[in-house]
């Protein structure tokens, strides 16, 4: 009998997102266990954030499926796809410059949940992601780095069962990366990760298995030191022979 933990969280079966002529996806078959904490890489252009928006629901796929938790979630809208239980972390910021990072926390927490739940919510982030110091400023006033703390945050004060992080370490100085490479491992120990990310270190401090992504499909899978050898993947994805 198979072990719960083996049953995939996320599934898609040859699911393909076309813009005009170009495959952004193209018949992606991907599969994430649970308890997993997978890193995507790929070149600019690669599909990458096409297919995190294909899993949350911001755009819907051209043809295929995509199941969560063995149910078929193809073509719900983001909100339900998030009631659900995916976060998502998007490139572009998501956060109220006017407002604190603990209302912007909070009003991340309340959008499934009532007023005492998010309050216990957002002490539980402030608490884990360390925040304590700077949650009383305005957003717009915080560090990058901070800034960036602050939407993981928001993600997990909706406490989803799959995270998904398109680059959260950009931007950010080297201090700041080992600081969120640490906090997504802890993360990990009870939450499913996928990241997105070009940082090779902060991949190699993270990542066991990586998917590589090339024009809209997978290239490989594997365990991150084979897939930073592999000549195929230099090739397309760093474009020289040494990997940092
Ligand atoms: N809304 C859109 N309309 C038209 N083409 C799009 C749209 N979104 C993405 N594409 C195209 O789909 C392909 C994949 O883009 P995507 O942004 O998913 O790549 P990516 O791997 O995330 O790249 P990056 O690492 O630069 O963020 C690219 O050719 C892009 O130009």
């Amino acid at each position: 009998m198979s072990d719960a933990a083996d049953m995939p969280l996320i599934e898609t079966r040859r699911l393909v997102k076309s813009f005009g002529g170009v495959h952004a996806t193209d018949t992606v078959d991907f599969t994430l266990k649970k308890g997993e904490l997978r890193c995507l890489i790929g070149p600019n252009g690669a599909g990458k954030s096409t297919f995190f928006k294909l899993l949350t629901g911001q755009i819907a796929p051209t043809s295929g499926k995509i199941l969560f938790d063995g149910d078929d979630v193809t073509g719900l809208s983001s909100f339900e796809i998030a009631r659900r239980g995916i976060g998502i972390k998007n490139q572009k910021p998501d956060v109220f410059d006017g407002l604190s990072a603990r209302e912007n926390l909070w009003l991340a927490a309340q959008f499934d949940t009532d007023k005492k739940t998010a309050d216990q919510r957002v002490e539980k982030v402030v608490d884990e992601l360390k925040l304590a110091s700077f949650v009383h400023k305005l957003v717009g006033e915080l560090a990058h780095g901070q800034r960036q703390w602050v939407e993981i945050g928001m993600v997990i004060a909706r406490n989803p069962r799959l995270i998904l992080l398109d680059e959260p370490s950009a931007g950010m100085d080297q201090e700041e990366r080992i600081r969120t490479a640490e906090l997504l491992k802890e993360l990990n120990t009870n939450t499913t990760i996928v990241v997105v990310e070009h940082d090779m270190q902060f991949i190699k401090r993270i990542a066991d298995i990586v998917t590589v992504f090339h024009r809209g499909k997978i290239l490989r899978e594997a365990p991150v030191d084979v897939v930073l050898r592999d000549p195929e993947v230099r090739n397309v994805y760093l474009g020289r022979t040494e990997v940092a």
